[in-house]
């Protein structure tokens, strides 16, 4: 689930620093690699890298960024390779000269990919969908057939886009001789905000995932953009937005709010920290209901995700929360790692028991969900070596079942632990002496109730009902083929994540 960021600065101000600082707040989203690319008088200047933001962008590079306007990147692959020729943003020089950055899966890339080449006439160098993305808007600006551009001209392009392309895309660009360009898919899938900042020159605008982002900056919340729609914002701070899409329709991914966005960003006018703390109250409230003589004595989240719905459930169960386990706050997020040994390896560097808080006692451990159950297995024994007596399990969100395609990388149902067991069957897997999972209605009315607008969301890989409704098993058995864990590693071993030509500043 990657992070985008994209700035407009009317004043002298340069946009490099903050653009950096929007990356850091957003690294949650993506830790494999990060980029920005900044436009001064019609040219581009860029640095990226795989790696974190603070590790790749060095103060040689920061002075090389020039410009009051640009967009950057973080990134968690869920296409093409790991290889640093595919950190964003991606770069063509026709027409105009364009930047993009994407968060996001399509899923009809190979099929675009196709015709990029034989009808369009274009040249796709990685595996990258990000880059048949913009290819495809570089392809629908040029039928524009115009010298100079307006806003006109790209919210056309961006509707040819929706027209030709499939599955989940949030997408800012920077267009050399124009501004800041960001849309998103028809339904929603991935988030996307637009703020503002009064200044003494004017007002600077800014896009990002979260609002989160906007805060850090400065920068007030103007709104989501809606499903489909786009917004243009030109150098000398114009702001022009427009609907792309024919039949838009709101559904946006649950599991933004499960897992991926940080607890102080408000995602399609949904505060994701009361989403989480009404996870954790429904959660409790069928804990009461289907174990009511349940011997919980203390309730610990599993930092850090889980904090928030594990606070509330203790209090709804009344039974003290404990924080049982000490995360390392030098290591990332694990679920977002590539390569399960990384995974597993990462789960004990990170996690720590303070002993005395298990000893003899029964514990209920909260996560906010169990993907590969990575994480539940090696918790569970360490509750256990630390002293629990008895080590319960509960998911604030349902048993993950399916793979998910437009934008987190879990592609193969065998390496999801419910997918074919009960929740009797992954409790023995995990280790755990009873499991309870969120049912998907309370899911669905815990981030729901904080929405008028929004009563739909796509829930695909908790419920195989995928919200673009074209997934088809052919779809699902190619994906799982190209990405499960076994061919990514293969791939890597045989050298063949690497591309050798890319658009990338000197080190
Ligand atoms: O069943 P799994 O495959 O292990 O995946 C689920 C776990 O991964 C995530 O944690 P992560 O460490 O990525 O991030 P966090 O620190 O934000 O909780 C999530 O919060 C769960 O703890
Ligand atoms: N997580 C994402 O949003 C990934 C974006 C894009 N599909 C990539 O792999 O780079
Ligand atoms: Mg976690």
């Amino acid at each position: 689930m990657c992070g985008i960021v994209g700035i407009v600065s009317v004043g002298e101000n340069l946009v490099n620093q903050e653009i950096y600082d929007a990356l850091t707040i957003l690294q949650h989203r993506g830790q494999d690699a990060a980029g920005i690319v900044t436009c001064e008088n019609g040219r581009f200047y860029q640095r990226k890298d795989n790696g974190l933001v603070k590790d790749v962008f060095r103060t040689r590079h920061m002075r090389d960024l020039h410009g009051t306007m640009g967009i950057g990147h973080v990134r968690y692959p869920t296409a093409g390779s790991s290889s640093s020729a595919e950190a964003q943003p991606f770069y063509v020089n026709s027409p105009y000269g364009i930047a993009m950055g994407h968060n996001g899966n399509l899923t009809n890339a190979e099929t675009l990919a196709q015709e990029l080449y034989r009808q369009d006439l274009r040249h796709l160098n990685t595996n990258s969908d990000s880059e048949v993305l913009l290819n495809i808007f570089a392809h629908e600006l040029m039928q524009q057939k115009k010298l100079m551009i307006n806003h006109e001209d790209v919210f056309n392009a961006i509707r040819h886009v929706h027209k030709r392309v499939r599955g989940g895309y949030a997408a800012v660009g920077l267009i050399s001789s124009l501004g800041v360009i960001a849309f998103r898919d028809p339904f929603g899938l991935r988030p996307a905000v637009v703020g503002k900042r009064e200044t003494a020159f004017g007002t600077d605008y800014m896009v990002a995932s979260e609002s989160v982002a906007l805060d850090g900056l400065g920068f007030s919340l103007i709104k989501d953009l809606a499903p489909g729609e786009a917004v243009v914002i030109t150098e000398s701070g114009e702001i022009f937005y427009q609907q792309c899409a024919e039949n838009p329709q709101y559904s946006p991914c649950i599991f933004e709010f499960v897992y991926f966005a940080r607890p102080d960003s408000m995602i399609d006018d949904i505060s994701v920290y009361k989403s989480r703390l009404r996870m954790g109250e429904k959660l409790a409230d069928k804990i009461l209901r289907e174990w009511s003589d349940h011997d919980i004595d203390v309730v610990m989240p599993i930092p850090d995700t889980s904090r928030t719905s594990a606070l509330e459930l203790a209090t709804r169960l009344g039974k003290p929360y404990r924080e049982g386990f000490i995360k390392n706050r030098y290591i990332g997020r694990t679920f977002i790692m590539p390569g399960q040994q990384l995974r597993k390896k990462s789960v004990r560097q990170k996690l720590n028991p303070i002993d005395l808080e298990f000893e003899g006692k029964n514990v209920l451990l909260v996560d906010d969900s169990i993907v590969r159950g990575t994480t539940s297995g090696q918790i569970v024994q360490m509750a256990r070596e630390a002293g629990a007596r008895k080590v319960y399990f509960a998911s604030a969100a349902p048993p993950v079942k399916y793979p998910y395609v437009y934008g987190i990388d879990m592609p193969s149902p065998t390496e999801l632990v419910a997918s074919g067991r009960t929740v009797e069957e992954v409790a023995e897997v995990i280790g755990a002496d009873r499991l309870i999972y969120q049912d998907l209605d309370d899911l669905i009315d815990a981030v729901s109730a904080g929405s008028e607008a929004v009563n739909q969301f796509d829930t695909s890989c908790f419920s195989g009902v995928y919200a673009t409704g074209d997934i088809t098993p052919e779809y699902l058995a190619s994906l799982d083929t190209e990405r499960n864990d076994d061919a990514q590693a293969t791939r890597q071993a045989a050298g063949q994540e690497t591309v050798g030509i890319h658009n990338q500043s000197g080190n």
